[in-house]
Protein backbone atom coordinates (compact mmCIF):
# COMPACT_ATOMS: atom_id res chain seq x y z
CA UNK A 1 0.00 0.00 0.00
CA UNK A 2 3.24 2.36 0.01
CA UNK A 3 3.83 2.13 -3.88
CA UNK A 4 4.69 5.46 -4.85
CA UNK A 5 2.19 7.56 -6.92
CA UNK A 6 2.78 8.96 -9.84
CA UNK A 7 1.33 11.05 -13.22
CA UNK A 8 0.04 8.61 -16.05
CA UNK A 9 -1.20 9.35 -19.17
CA UNK A 10 -2.29 12.99 -19.83
CA UNK A 11 -3.34 15.57 -22.75
CA UNK A 12 -5.06 18.98 -21.91
CA UNK A 13 -6.55 21.57 -24.40
CA UNK A 14 -9.88 23.24 -25.15
CA UNK A 15 -12.91 21.73 -26.09
CA UNK A 16 -15.68 22.25 -28.91
CA UNK A 17 -14.35 25.93 -29.95
CA UNK A 18 -17.41 26.58 -32.54
CA UNK A 19 -15.70 28.34 -35.75
CA UNK A 20 -17.65 29.94 -38.61
CA UNK A 21 -15.36 30.71 -41.33
CA UNK A 22 -17.07 32.92 -44.37
CA UNK A 23 -14.85 33.32 -47.25
CA UNK A 24 -16.46 36.94 -49.12
CA UNK A 25 -13.81 37.55 -51.46
CA UNK A 26 -16.78 37.45 -53.87
CA UNK A 27 -20.63 38.30 -53.81
CA UNK A 28 -20.96 34.38 -53.64
CA UNK A 29 -19.78 33.70 -50.12
CA UNK A 30 -18.78 30.76 -48.89
CA UNK A 31 -19.35 29.07 -45.55
CA UNK A 32 -17.55 26.79 -43.04
CA UNK A 33 -18.89 25.29 -39.62
CA UNK A 34 -16.54 23.49 -37.10
CA UNK A 35 -16.79 22.62 -33.88
CA UNK A 36 -13.09 21.75 -33.06
CA UNK A 37 -10.81 19.70 -30.11
CA UNK A 38 -7.26 21.03 -29.54
CA UNK A 39 -5.33 18.51 -27.08
CA UNK A 40 -2.14 18.69 -26.51
CA UNK A 41 0.67 15.68 -25.69
CA UNK A 42 3.83 15.91 -24.17
CA UNK A 43 6.20 17.18 -20.60
CA UNK A 44 3.25 18.52 -18.81
CA UNK A 45 4.68 16.68 -15.86
CA UNK A 46 6.12 19.82 -13.87
CA UNK A 47 2.54 22.09 -14.18
CA UNK A 48 0.70 18.52 -12.94
CA UNK A 49 3.53 17.72 -9.92
CA UNK A 50 4.87 21.61 -8.85
CA UNK A 51 2.36 23.70 -9.70
CA UNK A 52 5.36 24.82 -12.37
CA UNK A 53 3.12 26.69 -15.76
CA UNK A 54 5.70 26.91 -17.91
CA UNK A 55 4.90 24.70 -20.30
CA UNK A 56 0.97 24.82 -20.60
CA UNK A 57 0.26 26.58 -23.50
CA UNK A 58 -2.85 27.62 -22.35
CA UNK A 59 -6.31 26.23 -23.26
CA UNK A 60 -7.02 29.89 -23.91
CA UNK A 61 -4.31 30.26 -26.27
CA UNK A 62 -5.03 26.72 -27.84
CA UNK A 63 -8.54 28.07 -28.96
CA UNK A 64 -7.50 31.44 -30.33
CA UNK A 65 -5.01 29.67 -32.57
CA UNK A 66 -7.63 27.80 -33.89
CA UNK A 67 -9.50 31.04 -34.69
CA UNK A 68 -6.42 32.68 -36.13
CA UNK A 69 -5.92 29.64 -38.33
CA UNK A 70 -9.14 30.07 -39.76
CA UNK A 71 -8.47 33.16 -41.03
CA UNK A 72 -6.13 31.56 -43.63
CA UNK A 73 -9.24 29.64 -44.37
CA UNK A 74 -10.20 25.89 -43.63
CA UNK A 75 -10.15 23.98 -46.49
CA UNK A 76 -11.21 20.48 -45.15
CA UNK A 77 -11.93 19.62 -41.40
CA UNK A 78 -8.94 16.79 -41.99
CA UNK A 79 -6.31 19.67 -43.87
CA UNK A 80 -7.45 21.85 -41.16
CA UNK A 81 -6.55 19.82 -38.49
CA UNK A 82 -3.16 18.80 -39.85
CA UNK A 83 -1.82 22.54 -40.21
CA UNK A 84 -3.35 22.60 -36.35
CA UNK A 85 -1.36 19.76 -34.88
CA UNK A 86 1.70 20.82 -36.98
CA UNK A 87 1.64 23.99 -35.64
CA UNK A 88 1.37 23.18 -31.50
CA UNK A 89 4.25 20.22 -32.29
CA UNK A 90 6.80 22.54 -34.11
CA UNK A 91 6.45 25.90 -32.36
CA UNK A 92 6.94 24.04 -28.43
CA UNK A 93 10.01 21.52 -27.52
CA UNK A 94 8.15 19.93 -25.47
CA UNK A 95 4.54 18.81 -27.16
CA UNK A 96 5.30 15.97 -28.42
CA UNK A 97 1.90 14.77 -29.95
CA UNK A 98 -1.59 15.64 -29.70
CA UNK A 99 -5.12 14.91 -30.09
CA UNK A 100 -7.00 17.40 -32.64
CA UNK A 101 -11.00 17.03 -33.15
CA UNK A 102 -13.24 18.40 -35.33
CA UNK A 103 -17.36 18.22 -36.71
CA UNK A 104 -18.27 19.81 -39.76
CA UNK A 105 -21.69 21.24 -40.38
CA UNK A 106 -22.72 21.55 -43.58
CA UNK A 107 -24.63 24.47 -44.92
CA UNK A 108 -26.53 24.64 -48.75
CA UNK A 109 -27.42 27.91 -50.13
CA UNK A 110 -30.98 28.94 -50.19
CA UNK A 111 -32.75 28.25 -53.46
CA UNK A 112 -34.56 31.37 -53.81
CA UNK A 113 -36.73 32.54 -56.85
CA UNK A 114 -35.30 29.64 -58.76
CA UNK A 115 -31.34 30.24 -57.85
CA UNK A 116 -29.10 28.96 -54.93
CA UNK A 117 -28.56 32.17 -53.02
CA UNK A 118 -24.81 34.03 -52.72
CA UNK A 119 -25.01 34.54 -48.83
CA UNK A 120 -28.02 32.64 -47.28
CA UNK A 121 -27.15 29.65 -45.88
CA UNK A 122 -29.19 26.44 -44.82
CA UNK A 123 -27.90 23.54 -42.31
CA UNK A 124 -28.01 20.16 -44.26
CA UNK A 125 -29.74 17.93 -41.82
CA UNK A 126 -28.60 14.65 -43.24
CA UNK A 127 -25.40 14.15 -40.96
CA UNK A 128 -22.40 15.36 -39.65
CA UNK A 129 -18.93 15.22 -40.83
CA UNK A 130 -16.01 13.93 -38.36
CA UNK A 131 -12.36 13.96 -38.55
CA UNK A 132 -9.69 13.16 -35.54
CA UNK A 133 -5.70 13.52 -36.13
CA UNK A 134 -3.56 12.27 -33.49
CA UNK A 135 0.20 12.93 -33.46
CA UNK A 136 2.63 10.98 -31.79
CA UNK A 137 6.49 13.18 -33.01
CA UNK A 138 6.02 13.05 -36.51
CA UNK A 139 3.61 9.82 -36.58
CA UNK A 140 -0.02 10.92 -37.88
CA UNK A 141 -3.09 9.62 -37.71
CA UNK A 142 -5.77 10.88 -39.43
CA UNK A 143 -9.17 9.32 -39.51
CA UNK A 144 -12.19 11.13 -41.21
CA UNK A 145 -15.91 9.75 -40.98
CA UNK A 146 -19.21 11.06 -40.44
CA UNK A 147 -22.55 10.34 -37.94
CA UNK A 148 -25.78 10.69 -37.70
CA UNK A 149 -26.46 9.88 -41.32
CA UNK A 150 -30.03 8.09 -41.23
CA UNK A 151 -31.32 5.83 -43.69
CA UNK A 152 -34.24 3.42 -44.34
CA UNK A 153 -35.02 1.03 -46.55
CA UNK A 154 -38.74 -0.14 -47.19
CA UNK A 155 -38.32 -3.72 -48.87
CA UNK A 156 -35.16 -6.16 -49.13
CA UNK A 157 -34.46 -6.91 -46.17
CA UNK A 158 -35.20 -9.93 -43.58
CA UNK A 159 -33.91 -11.38 -40.41
CA UNK A 160 -34.26 -15.14 -40.44
CA UNK A 161 -32.47 -18.42 -39.26
CA UNK A 162 -31.18 -17.35 -36.02
CA UNK A 163 -30.72 -19.51 -33.20
CA UNK A 164 -34.12 -20.03 -30.61
CA UNK A 165 -34.45 -20.78 -26.95
CA UNK A 166 -37.09 -20.38 -24.49
CA UNK A 167 -36.38 -16.78 -24.17
CA UNK A 168 -37.11 -15.97 -28.19
CA UNK A 169 -40.28 -14.58 -29.25
CA UNK A 170 -39.26 -12.73 -32.17
CA UNK A 171 -40.80 -14.10 -35.68
CA UNK A 172 -38.61 -14.87 -38.86
CA UNK A 173 -39.24 -12.28 -41.69
CA UNK A 174 -38.35 -11.82 -45.19
CA UNK A 175 -39.67 -8.54 -45.47
CA UNK A 176 -39.17 -6.29 -42.83
CA UNK A 177 -37.79 -2.48 -43.02
CA UNK A 178 -34.51 -1.77 -42.24
CA UNK A 179 -33.25 2.00 -40.81
CA UNK A 180 -30.61 3.26 -38.75
CA UNK A 181 -28.33 5.71 -38.19
CA UNK A 182 -25.11 5.56 -39.95
CA UNK A 183 -21.71 6.45 -37.97
CA UNK A 184 -18.77 5.28 -39.62
CA UNK A 185 -15.21 6.08 -39.20
CA UNK A 186 -12.10 5.76 -41.50
CA UNK A 187 -8.54 5.68 -41.27
CA UNK A 188 -6.13 6.59 -43.81
CA UNK A 189 -2.79 4.11 -44.03
CA UNK A 190 -0.55 5.62 -41.48
CA UNK A 191 2.13 6.95 -43.87
CA UNK A 192 -0.21 8.42 -46.29
CA UNK A 193 1.50 11.17 -48.01
CA UNK A 194 -1.68 13.42 -46.93
CA UNK A 195 -0.75 16.41 -49.07
CA UNK A 196 -1.97 14.21 -52.10
CA UNK A 197 -5.27 13.88 -50.88
CA UNK A 198 -8.20 15.77 -51.95
CA UNK A 199 -10.42 15.35 -48.69
CA UNK A 200 -13.48 16.76 -49.63
CA UNK A 201 -13.66 14.57 -52.94
CA UNK A 202 -13.16 11.49 -50.85
CA UNK A 203 -15.44 12.40 -48.57
CA UNK A 204 -17.95 12.34 -51.13
CA UNK A 205 -16.90 9.30 -52.25
CA UNK A 206 -17.06 7.63 -49.34
CA UNK A 207 -20.64 8.43 -48.12
CA UNK A 208 -22.13 8.33 -51.56
CA UNK A 209 -20.29 4.60 -51.94
CA UNK A 210 -21.67 3.64 -48.21
CA UNK A 211 -25.19 4.45 -49.25
CA UNK A 212 -24.98 2.89 -52.42
CA UNK A 213 -23.65 -0.20 -50.11
CA UNK A 214 -26.70 0.44 -48.00
CA UNK A 215 -29.18 -0.10 -51.37
CA UNK A 216 -27.53 -2.96 -53.01
CA UNK A 217 -28.72 -6.46 -51.74
CA UNK A 218 -31.11 -8.09 -49.91
CA UNK A 219 -30.10 -8.03 -46.55
CA UNK A 220 -30.56 -10.65 -44.35
CA UNK A 221 -28.92 -8.71 -40.84
CA UNK A 222 -27.80 -5.51 -40.56
CA UNK A 223 -24.81 -7.27 -39.80
CA UNK A 224 -24.28 -8.06 -43.07
CA UNK A 225 -24.88 -4.64 -44.62
CA UNK A 226 -22.79 -3.24 -42.13
CA UNK A 227 -19.65 -5.38 -44.23
CA UNK A 228 -21.00 -5.04 -47.44
CA UNK A 229 -20.54 -1.03 -46.88
CA UNK A 230 -17.54 -1.08 -45.58
CA UNK A 231 -16.03 -3.70 -48.23
CA UNK A 232 -17.20 -1.33 -50.99
CA UNK A 233 -15.45 1.61 -49.39
CA UNK A 234 -11.72 -0.67 -48.90
CA UNK A 235 -12.77 -2.09 -52.28
CA UNK A 236 -12.64 1.83 -53.84
CA UNK A 237 -10.04 3.79 -51.70
CA UNK A 238 -6.45 2.25 -51.36
CA UNK A 239 -5.44 4.71 -49.30
CA UNK A 240 -8.19 3.73 -46.20
CA UNK A 241 -7.03 1.17 -44.04
CA UNK A 242 -10.11 0.28 -41.88
CA UNK A 243 -13.59 1.48 -41.20
CA UNK A 244 -15.54 1.50 -38.08
CA UNK A 245 -19.16 1.31 -37.65
CA UNK A 246 -21.47 1.81 -35.09
CA UNK A 247 -25.31 1.46 -36.27
CA UNK A 248 -28.89 1.27 -34.31
CA UNK A 249 -31.28 -1.30 -35.50
CA UNK A 250 -33.72 0.87 -35.45
CA UNK A 251 -36.88 -1.33 -35.19
CA UNK A 252 -40.22 -0.62 -37.18
CA UNK A 253 -43.03 -3.20 -35.61
CA UNK A 254 -45.84 -4.08 -37.58
CA UNK A 255 -49.08 -2.44 -35.88
CA UNK A 256 -51.83 -5.07 -35.25
CA UNK A 257 -54.97 -3.48 -37.26
CA UNK A 258 -57.12 -6.29 -36.81
CA UNK A 259 -58.97 -4.52 -33.77
CA UNK A 260 -59.96 -2.33 -36.31
CA UNK A 261 -61.30 -4.86 -38.88
CA UNK A 262 -58.15 -4.18 -41.17
CA UNK A 263 -55.45 -5.63 -42.45
CA UNK A 264 -51.70 -4.77 -42.42
CA UNK A 265 -49.77 -5.72 -45.51
CA UNK A 266 -46.50 -4.61 -44.14
CA UNK A 267 -47.45 -0.88 -44.44
CA UNK A 268 -48.38 0.80 -41.33
CA UNK A 269 -45.36 0.59 -38.46
CA UNK A 270 -44.42 1.62 -35.00
CA UNK A 271 -40.96 3.15 -35.22
CA UNK A 272 -39.93 2.30 -31.85
CA UNK A 273 -37.20 4.63 -30.31
CA UNK A 274 -35.95 2.03 -28.18
CA UNK A 275 -34.44 -0.11 -26.94
CA UNK A 276 -32.96 -0.78 -30.33
CA UNK A 277 -30.54 -3.22 -31.75
CA UNK A 278 -26.56 -1.66 -31.39
CA UNK A 279 -24.47 -3.27 -34.29
CA UNK A 280 -20.95 -2.62 -34.21
CA UNK A 281 -17.60 -4.16 -36.27
CA UNK A 282 -14.52 -3.02 -37.61
CA UNK A 283 -13.86 -3.67 -41.40
CA UNK A 284 -10.13 -3.70 -42.56
CA UNK A 285 -7.48 -4.79 -44.72
CA UNK A 286 -6.02 -7.90 -43.46
CA UNK A 287 -2.95 -6.98 -43.42
CA UNK A 288 -3.14 -3.53 -42.20
CA UNK A 289 -1.16 -2.22 -39.53
CA UNK A 290 -2.93 -1.86 -35.91
CA UNK A 291 -3.12 1.71 -34.79
CA UNK A 292 -4.59 1.66 -31.70
CA UNK A 293 -3.01 4.63 -30.46
CA UNK A 294 -5.92 6.49 -33.68
CA UNK A 295 -8.43 5.07 -32.19
CA UNK A 296 -8.24 5.92 -28.78
CA UNK A 297 -10.19 8.90 -27.41
CA UNK A 298 -13.07 7.53 -30.12
CA UNK A 299 -16.03 6.79 -27.77
CA UNK A 300 -18.92 4.24 -29.31
CA UNK A 301 -16.94 2.22 -31.48
CA UNK A 302 -15.44 -1.63 -31.31
O1 LIG B 1 -30.23 -7.24 -38.41
C1 LIG B 1 -30.44 -7.74 -37.30
N1 LIG B 1 -29.41 -8.25 -36.57
C2 LIG B 1 -29.58 -8.81 -35.35
O2 LIG B 1 -28.61 -9.27 -34.70
C3 LIG B 1 -30.90 -8.82 -34.83
N2 LIG B 1 -31.42 -9.26 -33.66
C4 LIG B 1 -32.75 -8.98 -33.69
O3 LIG B 1 -33.56 -9.22 -32.72
N3 LIG B 1 -33.08 -8.39 -34.87
C5 LIG B 1 -31.94 -8.28 -35.60
N4 LIG B 1 -31.70 -7.74 -36.81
Amino acid sequence: MNSKIVLGQNQYGKAEVRVVKITRDTARHEIEDLNVTSQLRGDFAAAHLAGDNSHLVATDTQKNTIYAFAREGIGSPEAFLLRLGEHFVSSFDWVSGGRWEADSYRWDRIQAHGAAHDHSFVRSGQEVRTAVLVRDGADRHLISGLKDLTVLKSTESGFAGYPRDKYTTLPETTDRILATDVSARWRFTTGTDFSSLDFNRSYGDVKALLLEAFTEKYSHALQQTLFDMGAKVLEAHSEIDEIKFSMPNKHHFLVDLSPFGLDNPNEVFFAADRPYGLIEATVQREDAEPAEAAWSGIAGFC
